[in-house]
């Protein structure tokens, strides 16, 4: 990085409060958070104060780093390791209940790989699930970017493009390397700040284009994905992704890889402002520079009264380079000097890993750890030149593998595990709103309504059931056999008989154990009136259950009809992310999908509240939702 910080550096150096962490200025030691409820974010508001067994030992790791490295703690520098988009705007969005999307995720037995995996709704739209909401529960796999499941990389210095970015564990494609992190600022400051950057001459400053409104500028404050350098032949790509409400951007895997290769993405469609540079990546299919200004750039520039035209190419007014046109390389001592000034040179070849001090002179840069375990170092090696450090302090990583279920070997737990056969015995053809249980013993009752158990089987085993859904898969089987809903229905006339009042029912609490208990008490706080369930009842519901199977199933193949769609507009094959927008057929197919899987899913829950709630519900009509209000 040039050594140069343009655009108000001086006074971002003078934060004392700067990653996850507090920097104690008069001791100049860095304080890590003795405890994780310690941790407060850059702003001081509090952060997520859990934190895994995992990523306790990673903290603990990087403390001891941090107290070999206290003594070398000068004040703040240039660049700050963080893990999470600061927004200094405007408040971070509050995801509203209404926005959240549930995937219908269902986890077979024994497999947590089945769990939120590429066939979960949300992942497929570039959307991450949120916690206790997902079905998945804690083997949701769709919240890498809130777990900060990063792969281990290591920051090392190329040869002629300054530091880089390599992998150091196998990548496979469509693994998730990391979060693009950096400050979030509007147009307007992204503007000032591009400006300003390029009138001092900072040329390895790098803004993304976050969405029409919003830039990312990680050139202060980012995370290690901002040491990622361009190539024409990239192996990884940057998608955007929306998080508990907010867009981010995560740079992902596009072919496997192995530990020790070094990490691009194409800087085409995300770069920001600056001038033309001419490229050094030594693909075959090199187009000979990158970069350039954006469109929006431009006309940023030129509403700035800066003259909009052609490209500045960095090399023009800089000696040190040659013309892209030429088609020559620069050498590699043309482009070390500004760059070689920006890191601790002592941490070329060892691991880095949020909150870490890149640059010694910023001390005080003490952050929450977002890491899981460490694997073994795969260092990157400057051509004759070893790894200058590997010895001297514990080696650590980014963060741990992304999905690490070998590593972490949590017990499998089903979804709705109150719905096994088992189990179904102690409430037999109840259907069961808003409850959520994490086993049969310890209910988790969520009154929101959002994580919604299914009747059990159908009894109509219809031909158009979906194909896909494996024999086994819990409440979704459509095998289940005729006798084997009659012996629920029996028993739910015994756990409901009419003479029983439910005050009796759950009173009677010894009478009632567990899931039966749990299911009462549930039923009764939900639906205070509600009657027992009668064959037609359950007929009715399991009809609407189909229906919301059936839009489910379409819903997830106009999905996958979208990626290619959704990937030109959020991955690295689109134009500038600003001015291309989902073309308007793409997305009304989708919202009709989408329209017709929320039909089905509110018509299936009313179809329940009609024939259980009593009264007053069974009064309401039996009519369909239409599709489109009228
Ligand atoms: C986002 S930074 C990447 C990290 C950078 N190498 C560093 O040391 O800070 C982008 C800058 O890296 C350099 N760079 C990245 N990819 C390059 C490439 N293919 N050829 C030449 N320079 C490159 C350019 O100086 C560019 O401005």
């Amino acid at each position: 990085m040039a050594g140069d910080s343009a655009g108000g550096a001086g006074a971002e150096q003078q934060r004392s409060v700067v990653g996850w962490g507090i920097y104690d200025r008069l001791k100049k030691v860095p304080r890590l958070a003795s405890s994780p409820k310690d941790v407060v974010s850059p702003r001081g508001r509090r952060t997520n104060t859990s934190e895994s067994a995992s990523e306790t030992a990673a903290r603990r790791m990087v403390e001891d780093l941090f107290k070999q490295e206290a003594d070398a703690a000068e004040p703040l520098g240039d660049f700050v390791l963080i893990d999470h988009n600061e927004i200094n705007h405007r408040k971070p969005k509050k995801q509203e209940e209404s926005e959240i999307t549930i995937c219908e995720c269902v986890i077979e037995d024994d497999n947590p790989e089945s769990a939120c995996g590429e066939q979960c709704l949300n992942m497929m739209t570039y959307t991450e699930c949120t916690p206790g909401y997902c079905p998945s529960d804690e083997l949701c796999r769709n919240q890498r970017f809130q777990r900060c499941q990063y792969a281990q990389t290591n920051l090392f210095q190329t040869d002629n493009r300054g530091w880089g970015l390599a992998a150091s564990q196998d990548l496979k494609a469509g693994d998730f390397v990391m979060e693009y992190c950096g400050e979030v600022v509007p147009v307007k400051e992204a503007l000032q700040r591009a400006k300003a950057y390029e009138t001092s001459g900072t040329t390895n400053w790098f803004i993304l284009n976050l969405n029409g409104g919003e830039y990312i500028d990680a050139t202060h404050f980012g995370s290690l994905a901002r040491f990622i350098n361009h190539s024409c032949d990239p192996n990884c790509e940057t998608a955007k992704w929306t998080v508990l409400g907010e867009e981010r951007i995560g740079i992902f895997a596009i072919q496997d890889i192995s530990a020790g290769t070094e990490l691009t993405f194409d800087y085409k469609y995300t770069w920001f402002g600056g001038a033309r540079m001419r490229c050094a990546c030594g693909a075959n299919s090199c187009s000979g520079s990158f970069g350039g200004r954006s469109k929006a750039f431009q006309v940023f520039m030129q509403r700035d009264g800066v003259p909009f035209g052609k490209d500045a190419y960095a090399w023009e007014d800089d000696a040190q380079r040659t013309d892209a046109d030429e088609g020559g390389r620069q050498s590699d001592a043309e482009d070390d000097a500004p760059l070689s000034s920006f890191i601790d040179p002592s941490l070329v070849g060892r691991k880095v890993r949020s909150g870490m001090i890149v640059n010694p002179k910023n001390a005080g840069v003490i952050m929450k750890t977002s890491a899981e375990k460490s694997a073994p170092e795969a260092v990157v090696k400057k051509e004759g030149q070893p790894p200058s450090v590997t010895t001297e302090a514990p080696a650590t990583s980014v963060a741990g593998p992304s999905y690490a279920p070998a590593e972490k070997s949590t017990p499998v737990r089903r979804r709705a595990s109150v719905f096994k056969k088992d189990k179904l015995s102690s409430f037999k053809g109840m259907h069961v709103l808003g409850g959520k249980f994490k086993d049969s013993s310890e209910p988790r009752i969520k009154k929101s309504g959002r994580g919604t158990h299914r009747v059990p089987a159908s009894r109509f085993e219809k031909s158009e059931e979906p194909e896909e859904k494996p024999e086994e898969q819990d409440i979704y089987s459509r095998k289940r056999s005729r006798s084997d809903v009659e012996d629920q229905l029996k028993a739910a006339e015994v756990i409901l008989s009419p003479e029983q009042s439910m005050s009796q029912h759950v009173q009677g609490v010894a009478g009632f154990q567990n899931a039966r208990s749990v299911v009462n008490k549930l039923l009764l706080s939900e639906f205070p009136n509600f009657f027992p369930v009668s064959e037609a009842a359950c007929a009715e519901v399991e009809f609407a259950q189909e229906l919301e199977i059936a839009a489910v199933s379409d819903l997830k193949k106009v999905c996958e009809e979208l990626q290619p769609v959704l990937r030109t507009y959020c991955g690295p094959d689109s134009s500038t992310w600003d001015d291309n927008p989902v073309p308007s057929s793409a997305g009304e197919n989708w919202m009709e999908a989408r329209c017709k899987q929320l039909r089905g899913s509110l018509n299936f829950h009313f179809s329940i509240i009609r024939h259980l709630a009593g009264p007053t519900f069974a009064l309401c009509s039996t009519k369909e939702v239409p599709l489109v209000p009228t």
